[in-house]
């Protein structure tokens, strides 16, 4: 196929590869130019139809840009107007970017294209060392990976198999069949600009899923294996002890597990005499089977085998930044965390903690970390945990015994520098037995963590090598003592322009491949993901969005599998056909009652908050004349004593204001009602909204539109601070509201916005709740304290 040497090319978030499809899809607006030149350039039959893609990630790099040549295989659009177009992409070859021809109305580059990848360069040495280290690999990988990575036919032949084929198109089989490729892997693959480059990659992947990668590798380098001077002089004796009696198989493997582990002197002694004790009983004995599996567990610690680490400050940001959106501040933690190893590797880093909503990333970007370090990664979930003993272990006497979770993801990891992940370190708490925030101090501190002793090992495991990282909802959750060793970095929700980039980038691409669904099957548009955040989502991140738009790919499956003749069939997926996926809108309701908040009185618009993020919460005020128990107030809603008292106080605080602006409403029954009735609700933040829903009803003037407000109010009016200030205001925005009053002392919290978002909205501190009525009532509070001021023609209730 012939390459041209010049070419129009668009950058892209996701990366196309050479030997594969992508369909990419592009804002009609902003690209009205290349859908016209490709519209021409697919009716001129001579035309060769490419275009070259190149990753986002190199945008404004002017060396060593590698990008894609693509072959275009369908224009689509949907519908006659649409805001958005979809590209569909086959890669060709890779091709580096010399320079820029033109920059409007298209961009056109000049290229050179890099197709080499059909024999291995360099001198022989070279390249029989790269065949044999990709052998032993995938040898190894066959040997000791979790069953399932490899198809079973080449792990029964894989000599055959390494035979039968040219290395090359072994390659391409592993990228296309077997490696599940992350964004920065095709980002990695893409640069590989050689067939060795490739080889390099598979064979790192390979050991990445080699689990007893370490293990093997020593084994292979000498076949000898030297044990620590001290135990050899001292153990003399055990041996002959050993050699004397005769060894069953169990305890053949376990002695060579015991030479083999590089353990420290004096755990090999403790190790030693209990495995003479294992020796000197009869396996009918009850304890025999608790030291077998004890001295079986603690040898095969990874005692010295680590992972290499790859401390590379670019390949790291890449990773960082193809596997998830935004994130800037943690993105920039990490960078300065690793440049700070590469200055003095022995340097113990600080330990993170992500404090966020649940779904905005914090667990997989702790694995992101991993992926860019090279290191293994470990999960341990600690909400509900109550024990001591989860943390720490049980004696191994105790019946069904076992090592606390840290030195079981060790133990997992078969590395002693992997990264563990404390998931959920604001949800244990204190037990009967014990408390774990305790025992995670010793785990935690630097000065201990070298000789971290757990209950069931019994003996010290040097656990300083491994990387920390922790996560919560709350901060207020972390017990005070945990939180001094912890380096906190806050993340907030996402904006719903946020949420639809992450749908449209991350989380469509990485679903349909995990259902192993045809990207060309299913196009879902950018209205019907806004129609999704907005009217069948209500989250800070993105979890609930993730299982929406799965559901929908479940729902084509169906389709897909029913119908298999139209297998080749496209299923666009507009707003019109949610209802028949998803059901009924489920959030549209509070939108709608917001919306009339500008034609009723007695409706105010307030903000709350929940461990899900910031919430619009509507709160209306009607007038009843008459109740049994002759009360002033009716409160309904499902809310807790402290709103209650809240009510109270506004209602107070109304009816002095009342009386000196002449108003009289001591005859009158108010019914508040804070909508949601399922929904439990409590806190002191809703008072001023309640203070302007009830003027409102009293005044019988609607409030300005469009406003929203949170507060907690004095007696005497003063407005006092709220929490959750900045979950509330992205809450507002996502809801369309641009004027957001808050109290002053909370402006500090305004400033940790993004800057784009800040610059959007108005936002009001205020101090008094004068000042708030003089922002929402029209015509101000001037018109409240003397009410013949009518600015506005006044509606019913
Ligand atoms: N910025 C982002 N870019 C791409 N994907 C994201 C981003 N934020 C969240 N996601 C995706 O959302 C999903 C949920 O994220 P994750 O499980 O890491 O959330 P979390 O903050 O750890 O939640 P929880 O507090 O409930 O544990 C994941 O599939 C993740 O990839």
């Amino acid at each position: 196929m012939n390459i041209p040497v010049e070419l129009p090319v668009v950058y892209t978030t996701q990366i196309l590869i050479p030997g594969f499809i992508l369909k990419i899809r592009l804002e009609t607006l902003k690209n009205s130019d290349l859908l016209n030149y490709l519209y021409q350039d697919l009716k001129n039959t001579e035309s060769t139809h490419m275009i070259g893609i190149i990753p986002l990630i190199d945008i404004g790099k002017v060396d060593n840009v590698i990008g894609t040549v693509g072959l275009i295989q369908s224009v689509i659009q949907i519908g006659s107007v649409s805001e958005e177009f979809f590209l569909l992409v086959q890669g060709i070859c890779r091709f580096l970017l010399n320079e820029t021809i033109s920059v409007e109305p298209l961009k056109i580059v000049k290229i050179t294209p890099i197709d080499n990848f059909k024999i291995l360069s360099g001198d022989e040495n070279e390249k029989t060392e790269l065949k044999v280290e990709f052998e032993k690999t995938l040898s190894n990988l066959i040997t000791y990976s979790e069953p399932g990575i490899i198809n079973p036919l080449i792990n029964k032949n894989f000599q055959k198999f390494l035979k039968q084929f040219p290395l090359h198109l072994i390659i391409e089989y592993f990228l296309k069949n077997i490696i599940q490729i992350t964004p920065s892997d095709a980002y990695e693959i893409l640069r590989a600009t050689s067939l060795n480059a490739l080889v390099k990659f598979v064979i790192n992947w390979m050991k990445q899923k080699t689990i007893k990668e370490n293990n093997s590798s020593t084994f292979d380098k000498t076949g000898l294996l030297s044990l620590p001077s001290a135990v050899i002089i001292g153990s003399n004796t055990d041996k002959k002890k050993i050699l004397k009696k005769h060894l069953s198989p169990e305890l053949e493997e376990i002695y060579t597990a015991i030479k083999n582990s590089n353990m420290p002197a004096p755990v090999y002694d403790v190790i030693i005499k209990d495995f003479n004790r294992l020796l000197k009983m009869n396996s009918f004995q009850s304890d025999y089977s608790v030291y077998l599996n004890y001295v079986n567990y603690v040898v095969n610690l990874p005692w010295n085998k680590s992972t290499k680490e790859t401390l590379d400050l670019e390949k790291a940001r890449n990773v960082l930044q193809l596997e998830h959106y935004g994130m800037d501040e943690v993105k920039k933690r990490i960078i300065q965390f690793i440049a700070v190893k590469i200055l003095n590797p022995e340097r113990r880093g600080p330990i993170l903690c992500l404090i966020g909503p649940p779904g905005v990333g914090k667990t997989t970007i702790a694995k992101a970390i991993g992926d860019s370090l090279n290191r293994t990664f470990k999960r341990i979930s600690l909400g509900g945990i109550n024990n001591f003993s989860d943390i720490k272990g049980h004696r191994k006497t105790y019946i069904g015994a076992m090592p606390g979770r840290i030195i079981q993801a060790i133990s997992q990891a078969q590395t002693n520098n992997p990264i563990i992940l404390l998931d959920e370190i604001d949800k244990m708490y204190k037990g009967p037995n014990g408390d774990p925030a305790a025992a995670l101090l010793e785990v935690l501190d630097p000065e201990q963590n070298n000789s971290f002793v757990d209950s069931y090992v019994n003996v010290p495991f040097d656990i300083s090598q491994v990387m920390f990282i922790s996560t919560a909802n709350h901060v207020a959750g972390i017990p005070q003592t945990l939180r001094d060793r912890l380096e906190i970095i806050y993340l907030e929700g996402y904006t719903v322009e946020e949420k639809m980039k992450i749908a449209e980038n991350y989380l469509i691409p990485k679903l349909l491949k995990d259902l192993k669904m045809n990207e060309l099957h299913i196009t879902i548009c950018k209205n019907t993901i806004n129609n999704i955040i907005r009217k069948y989502t209500c989250e800070a991140g993105v979890r609930e969005l993730q299982r929406k738009l799965e559901a929908i790919c479940h729902y084509i499956a169906v389709e897909i599998v029913e119908n298999s003749d139209k297998e080749s069939k496209n299923y666009v997926i507009t707003p019109e056909s949610l209802i028949n996926i998803l059901g009924n809108e489920i959030y549209n309701i509070n939108n709608v009652l917001v919306e009339k908040s500008s034609e009723r009185v007695g409706i105010a618009i307030g903000l709350s908050w929940s461990p899900t993020g910031g919430l619009i919460q509507v709160i209306e005020a009607s007038k009843i004349h008459f109740h049994k128990n002759n009360s002033q107030l009716v409160l309904t809603g499902l809310v807790g004593q402290t709103l209650r008292e809240s009510v109270a106080i506004a209602l107070n605080w109304i009816q002095s204001f009342a009386k000196k602006n002449e108003l009289d409403i001591n005859n009158c029954c108010i019914h508040v009602h804070l909508p949601y009735g399922g929904l439990k609700k409590d806190g002191p933040s809703a008072g001023i909204t309640i203070v302007c829903a009830i003027v409102s009803l009293l005044w019988e003037i609607p409030l300005k539109p469009m406003i929203a407000m949170t507060g907690e109010i004095s007696l005497k009016g003063d407005i006092l601070p709220v929490g959750g200030v900045k979950d509330k205001i992205l809450a507002a925005y996502n809801a369309n509201l641009r004027t957001i009053i808050i109290p002053e002392f909370n402006m500090k919290d305004v400033n940790s916005l993004p800057e784009n978002i800040r610059e959007d909205l108005n936002i009001i501190p205020v101090n008094h709740l004068k000042e708030v009525l003089d922002v929402v009532i029209p015509g101000g509070l001037a018109f409240l304290q003397n009410p013949t001021v009518n600015l506005v023609p006044r509606s019913k209730i």
